[in-house]
């Protein structure tokens, strides 16, 4: 499940991993709740990912509630372009102590890293957040593409050694594996 203010770039996150494109243009905001089916092979094993894109607008918090208790994982998100969007992480947190499941995986994203110029809020904030809440950290552009399957493989390897537990297989961390995150902003690659 995606979560975060409105206009941090969930769906268009979400566009990027099961279409490879990116919605330039104008911003639909998100009515209520949306969701796509995208399958992974990973190690192997195909592991279908039913991913629910939420409206980040406050006035639909009653409907996106309701699917909190039902999500395996939750990717929350802000915009490094802005501050508020940020800020309001703590507040996010909360609701996903209180509406999801304890054991639910989480992850925090900071989006739209290509926007250089326009960045106000330092990696090292992220990363500070994160680290306080001990929650794995990654920042991502849907524009660019980058570390954007990234994420979706942490969140499905994770997934699938939870569901699948096989005796042999050395334990998945996910805190480690979200260190292969490509850093920097994504943008002006050849
Ligand atoms: N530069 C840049 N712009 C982005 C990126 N991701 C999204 N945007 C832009 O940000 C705006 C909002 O994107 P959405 O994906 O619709 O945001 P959302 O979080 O789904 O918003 P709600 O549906 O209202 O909750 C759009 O104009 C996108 O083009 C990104 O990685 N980089």
């Amino acid at each position: 499940m995606l979560v975060g203010d409105s206009g941090v770039g969930k769906t268009c996150l979400l566009v990027r991993f099961k279409d490879g494109a990116f919605l330039a243009g104008s911003f639909i905001s998100t009515v209520g709740i949306d969701f796509r089916n995208k399958v992974l092979n990973v190690d192997g094993v195909k592991v279908k990912l039913q991913i629910w894109d939420t409206a980040g607008q406050e006035r639909f918090r009653s409907v996106t509630h309701a699917y909190y208790r039902d999500a395996h994982a939750l990717l929350l998100l802000y915009d490094v372009t802005n501050r508020a969007s940020f800020d309001n992480i703590q507040a996010w947190l909360s609701e996903i102590h209180e509406y999801a499941q304890q054991d639910a995986v989480l992850m925090l994203l900071g989006n739209k890293v290509d926007s250089t110029q326009d960045r106000v809020v330092k990696r090292e904030d992220g990363e500070k957040l994160a680290k306080e809440y001990g929650v794995p950290f990654m920042e991502t552009s849907a524009k660019s593409g980058l570390n954007v399957d990234l994420a979706f493989t942490a969140i499905a390897k994770e997934l699938k050694h939870r569901s699948m537990k096989l005796p042999n297989e050395p334990k998945f961390k996910l805190h480690d594996y979200v260190k292969k995150e490509v850093r920097g902003s994504g943008c002006c690659r050849s």
